[in-house]
């Protein structure tokens, strides 16, 4: 009883927190909340600390990535607050030395004092440009780490992949179908919204359509088609005309444009399966205006068109206009040119003007290169459900965000690694993008704050961050400054963008890329360089911090 009592007045709390029940201030790893109580033994609480989260490496051997994430790191933020019971929770795990004025400390932190830089949701960024900076109380920003990252790792993977996916597609419709394959309800979740980012039409997934606004779409399954087996099992068979009048038996006038059918595409009666044609109309006679059919059941082109092409006839007679099919095994470039073949001839035969322009959709296990492959072959698909490679990201299947200060108390961090690519770049920095006569983005420079911005047709000295020898004079057409302001004393200061607004983004900041470096295969990389300044600062305190061995 009283767990029941506990468990509703955090309900309410978390409620009134506006919390959504997942990303929460305990979504973290146990060593953000140990090391928060080692800095506070420390007397650290009054230090300020500045934090980049940015990754290394782009993703699925590709030269481009996109930012996306950000709204739900911004809304974290707002509510971050540990609960009372969160803090009895962490009483609980930490060990009983703890000194309690630590828990009252802990649970009044917020993020007030904290202030986000970020770059634009849905932009298109690269490695080691920081997508968040991130500065405030060391022991606050050092806490929001994981969660940060949690929320800007996946879903800009996902936006990413679904962007990979949409330049393969062309103008063609994309459609997410990958919940049951998802990691997980809110791998689910997250895989629907960030494709819709990165350039999908819409998802089956019905709650993320509730939830984001994203249109829902969906066919029917083979065992809607299975679940019929002949005619005797259609109680009901009668549709209304589209403008009135009497109804008309479907199923009816289905069998009658199937005789012809048959003799105009050479198939035996016998081979038509009676079952699918019962299962088309019903799904006919439920959804006059949207049908939609799944052809692959039994055989494609002896079964599955025909009785598709017998329903549709039978629903134009009433008025009614045919979606299309979807298509979910088999040689799908060949089977959508048969398919569209069918089309037109029941085009020509009937003068049914629309027949030869009905959708096919193909699904089953489609992935980026699968598309490529059916471009080069050339197919009549017009829409592609895809699922597992999508959500699951197979190719690649996390994105290497990592979130490193790089200054406390003005004072300035760096980490060493063996691996140049490791060591971070130290400093509050701002980051431009330099743009080139034709309108493509040329290259990122990273400044320290102080310095200052680059101007239009004044000749910026660009290097490369760790190469001595690799280094160029830019004279940009254009500059932008990538990152804003967007939280700050506890609000959110910068408008956030629907979803919409920010596939939009996504579809607008592509166009900036060269389509070399966008190719899928042996992309070019784009540049992002560090300012002179930068550079010679970045390497004497790298010298000043590297030990010096002593050879014996
Ligand atoms: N023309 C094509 N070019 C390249 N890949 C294709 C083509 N047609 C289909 N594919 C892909 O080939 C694979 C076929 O898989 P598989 O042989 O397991 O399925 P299937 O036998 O056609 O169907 P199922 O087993 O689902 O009934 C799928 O990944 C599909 O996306
Ligand atoms: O990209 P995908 O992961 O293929 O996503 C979509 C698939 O999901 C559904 O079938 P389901 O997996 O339930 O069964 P099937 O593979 O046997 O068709 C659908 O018919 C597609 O095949
Ligand atoms: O609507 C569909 O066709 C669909 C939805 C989820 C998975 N596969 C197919
Ligand atoms: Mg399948």
């Amino acid at each position: 009883m009283s767990t029941d009592l506990n468990h509703k007045s955090e309900q309410i709390h978390a409620k009134k927190m506006g919390q959504n029940g997942i990303v929460q201030p305990l979504l973290t790893d146990l060593y953000q909340i140990t090391m928060a109580y080692a800095y506070w033994k420390a007397g650290k609480t009054e230090a300020n600390a500045v934090f980049d989260l940015f990754f290394r490496k782009n993703p699925f051997h590709g030269e481009f990535t996109i930012f996306a994430g950000l709204e739900e790191c911004l809304k974290f933020l707002e509510k971050f607050c540990y609960s009372h019971s969160d803090i009895e929770y962490i009483k609980h795990i930490l060990p009983a030395s703890i000194e309690p004025e630590f828990y009252e400390y802990l649970g009044s932190l917020t993020a007030k004092d904290i202030k986000v830089y970020a770059i634009e949701e849905g932009t298109v960024v690269f490695p080691r440009v920081p997508l968040l900076r991130v500065e405030g109380p060391l022991i606050v920003a050092q806490l929001l780490e994981t969660t940060l990252l949690t929320l800007v790792n996946y879903a800009s993977l996902m936006a990413t992949n679904a962007a990979r996916y949409r330049m393969a597609a062309g103008k063609l419709k994309l459609f997410e179908f990958g919940l049951r394959r998802a990691q997980g309800p809110d791998g689910g979740l997250s895989a629907s919204k960030y494709s819709y980012i990165g350039g999908f039409d819409g998802t089956s997934n019905v709650l993320a359509g509730k939830l984001f606004n994203i249109p829902v779409k969906g066919t029917h399954a083979h065992s809607y088609v299975t679940s019929f087996s002949d005619f005797s099992e259609l109680t009901e068979r009668e549709l209304q005309p589209k403008n009135g009048g009497f109804p008309k038996n479907l199923l009816e006038l289905a069998v009658h444009f199937r005789k012809r059918l048959v003799s105009i595409f050479s198939v035996l009666l016998s081979e038509v399966n009676d079952g699918e044609l019962a299962a088309f109309v019903s799904f006919a006679l439920a959804f006059p205006e949207n049908f939609m059919a799944l052809v692959d059941t039994y055989d494609v082109k002896k079964s599955g068109l025909i009785n598709f092409c017998a329903t549709a006839l039978a629903l134009h007679e009433l008025g009614y206009k045919a979606v299309g099919i979807r298509l979910d095994s088999g040689d799908l470039a060949y089977l959508s040119v048969v398919g569209r073949t069918y089309f037109k001839k029941v085009q020509e035969e009937y003068g049914i003007p629309y027949f030869s322009s009905l959708m096919i959709m193909a699904s089953n296990d489609i992935n980026e290169e699968t598309i490529l492959s059916l471009n080069e072959q050339g197919h009549c698909i017009d829409s592609f459900g895809i699922g597992t490679h999508l959500v699951t990201c197979q190719k690649q299947p996390a994105l290497g965000c990592v979130y490193k200060m790089v200054e406390l108390d003005g004072q300035l961090k760096i980490k060493l690694s063996q691996d140049v690519e490791k060591v971070t770049i130290p400093g509050k920095k701002d980051a431009y993008r330099l743009f080139g006569e034709a309108g493509f983005a040329l290259i990122d420079i990273l400044q320290k704050s102080e310095e200052d911005a680059p101007s239009i047709n004044q000749k910026v000295l660009c290097r490369h961050p760790f190469q001595e020898s690799k280094r160029a004079f830019v004279k940009p057409s254009k500059v932008t400054k990538l990152h804003v302001l967007c939280f700050d004393k506890g609000n959110i200061c910068q408008p956030l963008k629907n979803l919409q607004e920010i596939r939009k983004n996504v579809e607008d900041s592509l166009k900036i890329l060269r389509p070399d470096i966008k190719r899928n295969l042996n992309p070019t990389p784009y540049k992002v360089s560090v300012s002179d300044n930068l550079y010679n600062f970045l390497h004497t305190l790298w010298l000043q911090n590297a030990p010096i061995g002593e050879l014996s």
